[in-house]
């Protein structure tokens, strides 16, 4: 699928545009990361023996974190929160963040994307700070397959945390699924009816260039025609009516090939490589460590975190803010799409330092 979008406008952002890029998108969904540091390896994200994480210091405090959502919020036209990471559940303060975030926009959707791990216990003290609703990542069914995706065998202490997310009310609970061909792909079918014989939303996610290992090739990725072929052995997928809305997941209704007439549940299939979405992008990240990235491949990073320790105001953090999304990139970090094209260059980060 090309892009739609046309030349870029030169100058800067109108100064009460909120988070206008040069081609025109507005950004109104904000990412968050709250740490790089995560307790799974994943193949296709982080190296085996991990990264050289942050310092405690170099991480954005409870306070920044709350502060440049506020600016986000009243100043920037941030409508919706993603808190990610790494492992956003490692971080010791995570409920007091969402809970002083909550306390300040009480009507913001605030949602995680999580790997699971420890979410049994703390699922309902998440739903109580005001937490919205939640993202589980689970790649496999199957204990072996998942040690082999993740490095490390807690199959069941995810599932037990999806169940906990599901029981307390964190729902419609969606759950995050990358293929590997030749590890996990065979699964796709099982996963989907495992997702909606629970009431879970699965999504499909193919695998992007944003591994520490840089061991991603177009072709040996699983593409969205391959899922969607891989799902029609058991059910049939039909579009889902609803509006898409920027959202990275193209969705479809669900039919068992064995009762055709009843639609048992959704499917997102996430097809950044192959029918990317960048021409209605909303999206806007900040790193762990407070840096702006317009784009997830962006290569060119905004620092927030030391213009807030500097005692400037909310003013000029909204302006540095808006300045770098004003030169977002036109699609994948480039100003055409194209991940894998000959001119693309992975960024320095893996997506564990970025926020996913
Ligand atoms: N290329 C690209 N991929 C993205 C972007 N945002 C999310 N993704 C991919 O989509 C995956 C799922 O993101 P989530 O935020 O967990 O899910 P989502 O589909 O946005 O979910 P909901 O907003 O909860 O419906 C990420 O892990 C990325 O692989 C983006 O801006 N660009
Ligand atoms: C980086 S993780 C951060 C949150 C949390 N640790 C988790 O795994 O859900 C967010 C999402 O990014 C996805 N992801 C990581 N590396 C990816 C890659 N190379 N391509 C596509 N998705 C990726 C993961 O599957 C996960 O759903
Ligand atoms: S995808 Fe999430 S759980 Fe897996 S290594 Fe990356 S940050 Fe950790
Ligand atoms: S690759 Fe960049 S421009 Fe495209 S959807 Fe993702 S963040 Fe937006």
């Amino acid at each position: 699928m090309g892009i739609r979008l046309g030349i870029p406008q030169v100058g800067g952002p109108p100064p009460d545009g909120g988070l206008i890029d040069s081609y025109g998108r507005r950004a109104t969904d904000m990412r968050l990361s709250l740490t790089d540091k995560c307790n799974l390896r994943c193949t296709y994200c982080m190296p085996a023996e991990g990264l050289d994480w942050l310092q405690k210091n170099q991480v954005l405090t409870r306070a920044e974190i709350v502060r440049l959502v506020g600016i986000g919020v009243s100043r920037l036209g941030i409508r919706e929160l993603r808190l990610t990471g790494g492992e956003p559940l490692v971080r010791a303060d995570l409920i007091d963040i969402i809970a002083d975030i909550r306390d300040q926009h009480p009507e913001l959707p605030i949602s995680l994307t999580t790997n699971g791990l420890g979410l049994d216990k703390k699922a309902q003290r998440l739903k109580d700070a005001g937490l919205t609703r939640i993202n589980v990542s689970m790649d496999s069914l199957h204990p072996d397959t998942f040690a082999q995706l993740t490095r490390r065998p807690f199959l069941d202490r995810v599932l037990r945390g999806i169940e906990a997310a599901d029981a307390v009310g964190l729902g419609l609970v969606k759950i995050n699924a990358v293929l590997m061909r030749g590890i996990n792909d065979h699964e796709a079918p099982d996963l989907l009816e495992w997702a909606v014989s629970r009431g879970f939303e699965l999504r499909f996610i193919e695998q992007m260039p944003l591994d520490a290992d840089h061991g991603w090739t177009r072709e040996g990725m699983i593409t969205a025609g391959e899922i969607r072929e891989l799902l029609a052995t058991n059910f049939t997928l039909t579009p889902d009516p609803r509006n898409r809305d920027g959202a990275p997941a193209e969705r479809w209704e669900v039919r068992r090939s064995t009762a055709p007439d009843v639609v048992v549940g959704v499917v997102g299939i996430i097809a950044s490589v192959t029918e990317p979405f960048c021409a209605d992008c909303r999206r806007t990240r900040v790193t762990a460590e407070g840096k702006i990235m317009s784009c997830l491949f962006s290569r060119e990073e905004t620092d927030l975190r030391d213009l807030l320790r500097s005692g400037a105001n909310d003013e000029a953090v909204a302006q540095r803010w808006q300045e770098a999304m004003w030169a977002k990139p036109k699609a994948h970090g480039m100003d055409h799409t194209g991940l894998g094209a000959a001119d693309f260059v992975q960024p320095d980060r893996s997506m564990s330092a970025i926020g996913g």
